[in-house]
């Protein structure tokens, strides 16, 4: 596809999507997050992992508003690879730091189907980590969890059955930048 075509299909599905959330609503989630983060991990010492590349957005917006010391490590893991159904998970990159009896808290923008977020928590007490955490901008509301019983320590935001983009996610590589959460009309998915 030439750039002209490509901008007016990503311009429409912008258009003809739901925003679920706004830019506010979502800072005021995070924020809510930070605190208790705050409150919980202020003498751990972690990593913040962020999982590249969905977890960039909410990961810069929630560092910059914890107050504690922590090291900033990131991995990049994908199984969805610009489609819109998860597959087999492919890691990009892994975690520069030694996680050895070091506290982790690893943060992403969604806690869909939790393939992902399971196989990193695998990979990380693999390392010996102390402790893990996660932290979810968005938890997805449906019954095919890899793991029905496991719950991110701090979610954002509880989220219908539908697929989403903005605040780092993306609709086919694009729209990783709108300023909130909307789910693709079902004509596009
Ligand atoms: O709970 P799951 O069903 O496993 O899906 C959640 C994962 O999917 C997305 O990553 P994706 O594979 O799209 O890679 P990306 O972050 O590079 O877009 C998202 O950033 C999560 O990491
Ligand atoms: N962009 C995006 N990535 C995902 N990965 C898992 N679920 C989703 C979703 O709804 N949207």
């Amino acid at each position: 596809m030439k750039d002209k075509e490509i901008i007016e299909t990503i311009n429409d599905v912008f258009k003809s999507a739901d925003c679920l959330y706004t830019q506010q609503e979502v800072e005021q989630a995070i924020n809510q997050m930070a605190y208790q983060i705050n409150h919980d991990l202020a003498e751990a010492n972690p990593v913040v992992l962020s999982i590249m590349n969905g977890g960039l957005v909410f990961a810069g917006q929630l560092l910059t508003k914890l107050t504690f010391p922590l090291n900033i490590d990131y991995c990049h893991a994908t199984r969805y690879r610009g489609k819109t159904q998860g597959g087999e998970l492919h890691w990009k990159a892994l975690p520069q730091y030694e996680l050895l009896d070091r506290n982790v808290l690893v943060v992403d923008d969604i806690l869909d189907e939790g393939h992902t977020l399971m196989a990193i928590l695998n990979a990380i007490k693999a390392q010996g980590a102390r402790s893990v955490k996660t932290a979810v901008l968005l938890d997805k509301k449906h019954d095919r969890k890899a793991n029905p019983t496991y719950q991110a320590d701090y979610v954002g935001i509880e989220i219908p059955d539908r697929y989403v983009f903005g605040y780092g996610m993306d609709f086919n590589e694009y729209l990783r930048n709108a300023p909130g959460i909307y789910a693709v009309a079902s004509k596009d998915n």
